[in-house]
């Protein structure tokens, strides 16, 4: 959906709706969920107070009027930059919230009845079960699974992807997305959600952010810095006491100055904005994330596991060659190994029917008869074909063969093929007919290009990465070595990747896993980072906590990036607002005291002009430093895969180094430009 957008950070449209929004944002019922800034805008009302009673009386704690007008102003902008950063934020998933409604537009359906004639109803009245046709041209007019024949699907108007894909019944990509149009062909759909809770809809209700939970980490740190907060209070008052044994009076205007300075308003007015930054980064890349916790676990990830066909390899798994038990591709042979495959709709299965017409043999599946056609699974890693005549054919995994085979001495003589053939990464599939062993089918597959950086970043990052294949050993081990995967796990059945799971699990660790079938899901649910691709079917997509709309398996390494950002980029601009109060401190306190305390101008560092200007200075730069770092907040700190004790040394080094000198600089700036001014 946003490939075709412009990423701009900000627009005129955009930015005068957070301007409105940040004013309707200061309602104190929104604030308090912010404490720091509902201090603030207490702050603000307090001074509103004391700039009033200031013009009244001549109490010389309170001030003059002047002063303490500039101070009330500048609290309020204060507080209104920070809900700004929030708002902008948000309407910058409102923009792509509107484009999608575009995509949800009432459509004509046309419902198939139990007799199998068509009423052409509204999409709007179709319910969850019940069975639609769609045709070339027309709009797919609810999300649904597949349930006969196969179409190409343009899915431009959700992915932004302008080339058609392919969805077919029973198979791993069988789901389709209303909105979404059909190019060719025809399909039988069966609705899979009542209206109004479409893959659209909870689309726009997510970008939209209504119904945004604080996730857990932002509930830990915003009590962290609500207890910042609560000690800052208490030290600012305790200054009162201190000030009169000095015999140095302080103005109200000071203390609240003095005490909004020092309490963490930078992250404290970034904290939300980053948060749903990282959600529209992960909607940028296409994956719809179900909760802005998964995002932020994703950043988290010790290991990763994926498959190896389709994910590291591109998938389209081609047969190259016919080997019976003498190395040749008799033409018997290979008319069973068409057989086996009549009725076999993976791509292996209709790579060998090629390769068989290449070399002359087809076979039209109506002339076999009353054939009982096996189809593949995961859990046998077989197919083949039971025919009239009694014989059993199938082909599989070697091992998988060899264990349903009585004859064990000629499938040993395949051995030294099967060696050779997975020695080079490809897999090898025996073919038997009643048990007996008669050759080897050879598969190709390519590793995908540039998949091997990618695997060198991840380790960079410390993310271990493990290859999961229901392949033999040998053919794992040779493409676990060329891909640089850290580790593999061979003759895998999908039960094995939950059990894995698990077990690292147990040890601590946070796992994070893509898939399509439905017997990816168990594997999914307890993954800590389960993702789905989008042509999957609904129960793995119901089992995880992101769907990949590009169906790109390989996107769980930008999830985790994305998500190390997120973590990254919050947890620089807390070090960054914190190192920053420690610099305003020195601002302030030695220009208060300086008159009364000369001891205390060993520390007056930054010289500044008057205690005036000192306060007014460090707190405009308290109030421009938020929009200073929208950008920032927004677009995320740009992240470099390193070790993570280098990481951590380099960001305190940056934000927190850099924290307390940038204020330094820009206070003291601020009190020349001031002074210059009056
Ligand atoms: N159409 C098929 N008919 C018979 N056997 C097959 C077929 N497709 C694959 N196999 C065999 O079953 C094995 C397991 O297949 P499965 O799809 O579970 O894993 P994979 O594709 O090898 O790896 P991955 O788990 O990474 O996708 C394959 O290695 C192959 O030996
Ligand atoms: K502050
Ligand atoms: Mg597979």
């Amino acid at each position: 959906m946003t490939k075709n957008q412009n990423t701009s950070l900000f627009t005129a449209e955009t930015v005068s709706q957070a301007m409105a929004q940040s004013f309707v944002k200061l309602k104190p019922a929104l604030m308090i969920k912010n404490p720091v800034m509902f201090t603030v805008e207490l702050g603000t009302v307090i001074m509103l107070i004391v700039t009033i009673l200031s013009g009244f009386t001549t109490n010389e704690s309170l001030g003059s009027v002047g002063y303490n007008t500039v101070i009330t102003l500048l609290l309020f902008v204060t507080v209104l930059f920070g809900n700004f950063a929030e708002a902008i934020a948000e309407a910058r998933g409102k923009a792509q919230a509107d484009t999608l409604r575009k995509t949800r537009k009432e459509t004509k359906a046309k419902r198939l009845n139990d007799d199998g004639s068509i009423t052409e109803t509204s999409s709007s009245d179709l319910k969850k079960g019940d069975i639609f046709l769609v045709e070339e041209g027309d709009v797919i007019p609810a999300d649904g699974e597949i349930i006969e024949g196969l179409a190409s699907i343009d899915e431009s108007a959700i992915t932004g992807e302008s080339a058609p894909v392919i969805r077919e019944a029973e198979t791993d990509h069988n789901s389709v997305i209303g909105g979404t149009k059909v190019l060719s062909d025809q399909i039988k759909v069966q609705v899979i959600t009542e209206p109004g809770e479409s893959f659209l809809d909870k689309m726009i209700s997510l970008v939209e952010g209504a119904n945004r939970q604080k996730t857990p980490n932002e509930i830990a740190l915003t009590i962290l810095l609500a207890s910042f907060t609560m000690v800052f209070l208490i030290v600012t008052i305790t200054l009162q006491p201190f000030a009169d044994y000095a015999n140095t009076p302080i103005a109200i205007a000071a203390l609240i100055s003095l005490f909004v300075c020092l309490i963490p308003t930078t992250i404290g007015g970034l904290l939300s904005a980053i948060g749903i930054a990282g959600m529209d980064r992960a909607l940028r890349a296409n994956i719809i994330a179900k909760s802005g916790k998964a995002v932020e676990t994703a950043g988290d990830i010790d290991t990763l596991l994926l498959d190896k066909t389709g994910t590291i390899t591109i998938g389209n798994r081609k047969a190259t060659g016919f080997f019976n038990l003498n190395g040749k591709a008799d033409e018997e042979f290979v008319r069973l190994a068409v057989l086996s495959s009549l009725s076999d709709n993976t791509p292996e299965g209709k790579s060998i029917l090629k390769l068989a017409k290449k070399q002359n043999v087809t076979v039209e599946k109506n002339s076999v008869g009353d054939a009982s056609f096996i189809k593949f699974s995961a859990e046998t890693r077989m197919s083949g074909v039971d025919l009239p005549d009694g014989r059993k054919v199938r082909k599989g995994a070697w091992d998988a063969i060899y264990k349903w085979s009585d004859n064990k001495t000629d499938l040993e003589k395949l051995e030294e093929k099967v060696k050779e053939i997975s020695n080079n990464g490809g897999t090898p599939l025996a073919l038997a007919v009643d048990k007996k062993a008669l050759g080897v089918i050879q598969l190709e597959d390519i590793i995908k290009p540039g998949i091997q950086e990618r695997f060198a970043r991840l380790r960079k990052m410390g993310v271990k990465t493990v290859m999961v294949t229901g392949d033999n050993p040998l053919t794992a081990k040779y493409i676990a070595e060329k891909a640089g995967v850290d580790d593999f796990i061979a003759e895998a059945k999908p039960e094995d990747k939950l059990e894995y799971i698990k077990k690292e699990q147990e040890q601590g660790k946070l796992v994070a896993m893509m898939g399509d079938g439905t017997n990816d899901a168990p594997a999914l649910a307890q993954a800590d980072v389960g993702v789905a691709m989008n042509s999957g079917t609904q129960a793995a997509k119901e089992a995880s906590n992101m769907v990949d709309l590009d169906s790109d398996p390989t996107k769980l390494l930008e999830v985790i990036e994305i998500g190390k950002q997120l973590l990254i980029t919050r947890g620089n601009v807390t070090t960054f607002s914190i190192a920053n109060d420690v610099a305003k401190y020195f601002a302030i306190v030695p220009a208060l005291f300086a008159a009364s305390i000369p001891g205390l101008n060993a520390m007056n560092i930054m010289n500044l002009a008057t205690p005036e200007s000192a306060i007014l200075s460090a707190v405009i730069f308290n109030a421009i430093i938020i929009p200073l770092l929208i950008p920032l907040a927004l677009r995320g700190v740009k992240y470099r895969p390193v070790g993570a004790s280098t990481l951590l040394t380099r960001n305190l080094l940056v934000y927190g180094l850099g924290g307390i000198i940038v204020p330094f600089i820009g206070i003291k700036a601020i009190d020349l430009l001031v002074n210059s001014l009056l």
